[in-house]
């Protein structure tokens, strides 16, 4: 009668808990649309891939963080909003824009020999000057020395090495006269609403000149001016994803009539995957609440856009593959940033993290790529990823245990098939049962100087039915 008791009292509270968080489920015109994560073949390729690149390029790399031998202690890309620099003056970096040194085709070999499977593209950062020769401004390439269209080329480039492009748009326009951060005027309004049509023309005109671009990043849409154009925003995003149907657009592009960004009023994902990870990585599953996700990191602290002086700690490779193999390991990607020089150069320094990265996944990619969560309890060696479809796990290897003996908890019904390094497919390792969930991995050699793979294939396993180990409390 008691358990009886107990199960209707748990029923009643949980309905009421049910009934209570359905009704703070408010009515929303423009929330989230809740899709659901997306099973197309556009967003599932982009599920898995792994590692990608973010360009950030621009009239801000000219300057590079410094004017007048006076160092900028902002963000490179930022250096417009600094008083060292009168927004004239930057303004008219458009006439000394002529990347004598750009080549497409090397940063796309660039990227390709790091293990990108894809790119983000600054089209338009905030300070509104456009890479491409948008008809709707003047302030674009086609009016630099340069004249010539910068993404096509980049587009065709990253397109030829199989790398898909996302283009990254900024709303926010430093540069167009109808730009405001709120809205308080009538004067505002009607500017605003200028602006935004040229918002919506310019989007329109990306779609159109590269259809092959599988997704917009957007930037730019914190301020209040965007944030109280829900409507405007929403329908926006449908007509652009009617346009260019299987289109990607993030959490950052729009937010609800009641002003909430990424997440809804009702806590549900805005647009396909979270934008919120820029320079930070979620700790444990939890933190993703089921969704996709990327995660997008700059090399220095915060320079996404080129600085002549990298100044403070600049990240390493192991860092870097270490961000990369959490990020995969929690069902997102990693994104990392290259800021070229202002004569369209990629700087050394990049060029050889990209160069040590891509050594690295020459030999374990395949734990990275179309790879997921795996649903295991992490351990302190490193992290795990299952490849997706499969049962096959990787266990990406950077903190060697004194013991030489890696730790792995596994399900009940699940036990170790066989191990062995990835790198070394003959030589299996032995896989010690130490209790009913538990195994050793015992490693053959324990002066590993590189992150490496170990590979995992479970097997089934009889229910052992005995009890011995089951401590009695
Ligand atoms: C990828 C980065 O994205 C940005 N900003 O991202 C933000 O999320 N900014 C932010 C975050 C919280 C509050 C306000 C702004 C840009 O300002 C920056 O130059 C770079 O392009």
């Amino acid at each position: 009668r008691t358990f009886l008791c107990m199960s209707i009292f748990t029923c009643c509270v949980f309905s009421a808990q049910q009934a209570d968080a359905q009704a703070q489920q408010i009515e929303l015109k423009h929330g989230s649309h809740r899709i659901g994560k997306r099973t197309d073949a556009v967003m599932q390729k982009w599920r898995g891939y792994g590692l990608g690149q973010f360009i950030h390029w621009g009239l801000y790399a000219i300057p590079g963080g410094e004017w007048n031998g006076k160092q900028y202690n902002g963000a490179a890309e930022w250096i417009r909003s600094w008083n060292g620099i009168p927004k004239s003056t930057y303004d008219s970096l458009i006439y000394k824009f002529n990347p004598v040194n750009f080549n497409a085709e090397e940063w796309a070999v660039t990227a390709k020999q790091m293990g990108a499977r894809y790119v983000t593209i600054t089209t338009k950062h905030h300070d509104g000057f456009c890479l491409w020769p948008s008809k709707y401004t003047r302030y674009t390439i086609a009016n630099s020395p340069w004249k010539k269209d910068i993404m096509k080329p980049l587009v065709d480039a990253y397109d030829k090495q199989g790398i898909d492009v996302i283009l990254y748009f900024s709303v926010m326009d430093w540069n167009h006269p109808g730009w405001r951060y709120d809205i308080k005027t009538k004067e505002d309004s009607i500017a605003f609403e200028g602006f935004k049509q040229f918002t919506r023309n310019q989007l329109l005109e990306l779609l159109t000149l590269y259809p092959t671009a599988k997704g917009l990043w957007f930037d730019g849409t914190w301020d209040k001016s965007w944030i109280k154009q829900a409507a405007f925003a929403d329908e926006l995003e449908t007509e652009m994803r009617k346009f260019r149907p299987g289109l990607i657009i993030g959490s950052r592009f729009r937010a609800d009539e009641n002003g909430k960004r990424h997440f809804d009023s009702n806590g549900v994902l805005m647009g396909d995957y979270e934008q919120g990870w820029e320079r930070k990585i979620p700790n444990k599953i939890e933190d993703v609440h089921g969704n996709d996700w990327d995660c997008v990191m700059t090399v220095p602290e915060n320079q996404w856009g080129y600085n002549k002086a990298w100044k403070g700690h600049i990240k390493t490779r192991n860092e870097l593959l270490e961000m990369t193999a959490k990020c995969v390991s929690l069902g997102g990607n990693f994104v990392l940033n290259f800021g070229p020089q202002g004569d369209g150069a990629i700087r050394k320094e990049e060029k050889q993290l990209a160069a040590q990265i891509g050594d690295w996944m020459k030999t374990n990619s395949e734990a990275i790529y179309n790879c997921e969560y795996a649903g295991l309890e992490k351990q302190d060696w490193g992290y795990f990823t299952k490849k997706t479809g499969s049962d096959k796990l990787y266990m990406i290897v950077f903190n060697v245990p004194v013991s030489g003996a890696l730790k792995v908890k596994l399900p009940a019904n699940t036990s170790i098939g066989k191990s062995y390094l990835l790198a070394q497919p003959a030589q299996l390792l032995n896989a010690e049962e130490i209790s009913g969930t538990e195994y050793f991995i015992h490693l053959k050699n324990t002066a590993a100087g590189n992150p490496f793979v170990v590979v995992l294939e479970p097997t089934a396993k009889k229910a052992s039915g005995n009890t011995y180990d089951k401590a009695k409390t």
